[in-house]
């Protein structure tokens, strides 16, 4: 029968682990930039699902390529082929340029699957000793939840008490080119560099201009592995296919998920020239539903509609309509310190202590004006919307922002 929103809450506190804190709605229904709850409320979704809903809700060209999929053929394992699977490797392969593709399921499975092959490649290829690689990542990073990638996050909640940790990773200061250089000459042993091109859980931090160029530059210069996590940036999100396309960078490994298949399935994975699949040999890693028909299906038609319906250039230019209005707005607001991003991955800085609650309750307020949207860390709010907007939409966004905020 049909529920309430509190009859709805009410049965994941029974029944769900508490492993997160939502913000009290209860969706029901999703279409393009907007969702509704299930007493009918409709909002503007400003989360879109952590960027995963790049091409909007319930997109009906990858409903149609899911839903014909799943009548013919949902699961061989990879024991057989299929008629599909090829078809998404060609055309990721070609979208990206990338020789090989490796299919996975959840961005976290694609991000350990990178540093398995970056970890053989060390060993085969770099000359490294044996279970002696060293990965570098950044302070405040965000990869996933296994107990190997929380083993380098410093996010004491994501990491306390799941110890004992894995070995072989060197955390670095994000956006610091001379304490990558020092690192890459004092260690041998570094296999490679794993980077978010902009941090997302951090509080959609954007890193210097030539950043990225830069410390690729310097990876190859040492002989490691450029590694981009492009889980949540890419895709269209931050205003091109890529967020190192900004700089013009390749990856020597990339690593895709989230609107890979546009939020309708479960899809990601790894991309790599010749010279560092080639580590990967038959039994070295799978998935049970890694690179299924229904995925493939849904991934070809995910980013046919970034394409076709030039979603990334679509967030270049409504992501920089949305920073031009707030800034407009910020020095007249004194709950807004900044606001940052690329594309149209966003968020502003509230002018209160981490630990304040200034952000969630301007999350509450934005849900009661019909915009959704959740803080990151403390006092940021991230806003990501879909890449389908149109112009009337985010400007009638940010008009409800402007009124909630002025609340404050
Ligand atoms: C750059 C990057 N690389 C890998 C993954 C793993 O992909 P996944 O295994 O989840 O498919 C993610 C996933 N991010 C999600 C996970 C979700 C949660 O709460 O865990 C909330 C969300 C999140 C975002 F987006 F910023 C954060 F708040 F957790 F940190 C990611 O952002």
């Amino acid at each position: 029968e049909k529920l309430s929103s509190s009859d709805a809450i009410a049965l994941e506190e029974k029944y769900g682990a508490h492993n997160y804190h939502p913000l009290p709605v209860v969706l029901s229904r999703g279409e393009g930039v907007y969702v509704w709850d299930v007493e009918g409320k409709k909002y503007y979704d400003f989360l879109s699902a952590y960027s995963a809903v790049n091409q909007g809700h319930c997109h009906p060209k990858i409903v149609n390529a899911m839903t014909s999929q799943a009548q013919t053929l949902t699961l061989t394992s990879r024991a057989f082929y299929n008629d599909i699977l090829g078809k998404f490797e060609k055309y990721a392969c070609e979208t990206f340029g990338y020789d090989k593709l490796l299919p996975m399921n959840t961005g976290a499975e694609a991000v350990e699957t990178a540093l398995k092959i970056c970890r053989k490649w060390a060993y085969e290829k770099k000359g490294v000793a044996e279970n002696e690689a060293e990965i570098i990542v950044c302070e405040n990073n965000f990869h996933g939840r296994t107990t190997t990638i929380i083993s380098f996050s410093n996010d004491p909640i994501a990491r306390k008490n799941f110890g004992p940790y894995t070995k072989g990773f060197i955390k670095i200061e994000y956006d610091n080119l001379s304490v990558l250089e020092e690192t890459l000459k004092t260690n041998d042993n570094v296999a490679g560099f794993l980077v978010e091109p902009i941090q997302g859980e951090a509080g959609v931090y954007v890193p210097s201009e030539g950043y990225l160029a830069k410390a690729k530059a310097l990876c190859e210069k040492y002989d490691v592995l450029f590694i981009a996590d492009e889980v949540q940036t890419g895709i269209g999100r931050t205003g091109k296919m890529l967020a190192v396309d900004h700089e013009n960078v390749k990856a020597d490994i990339l690593i895709l998920g989230k609107a890979l298949s546009g939020g309708a399935y479960p899809v990601s994975c790894v991309l790599a020239d010749n010279e560092i699949m080639d580590v990967i040999g038959p039994g070295n890693h799978g998935s049970t539903f890694g690179g299924n028909p229904v995925a493939a299906a849904v991934g070809i038609a995910a980013l046919e509609v970034v394409k076709e319906e030039k979603l990334a250039e679509n967030a270049q230019v409504l992501g920089a309509l949305f920073r031009a209005a707030l800034n407009k707005f910020i020095p007249s607001s004194a709950i807004v310190n900044a606001v940052r991003g690329k594309g149209l991955l966003n968020a502003i800085l509230i002018n209160d202590t981490e630990n304040s609650s200034t952000a969630w309750d301007i999350c509450l307020a934005l849900r009661d004006n019909g915009l959704l949207a959740k803080p990151t860390h403390g006092n940021i709010i991230r806003f990501a919307p879909p890449l389908v907007m149109t112009r009337e939409q985010l400007l009638d966004c940010v008009a409800i922002i402007i009124k909630t905020l002025n609340k404050f």
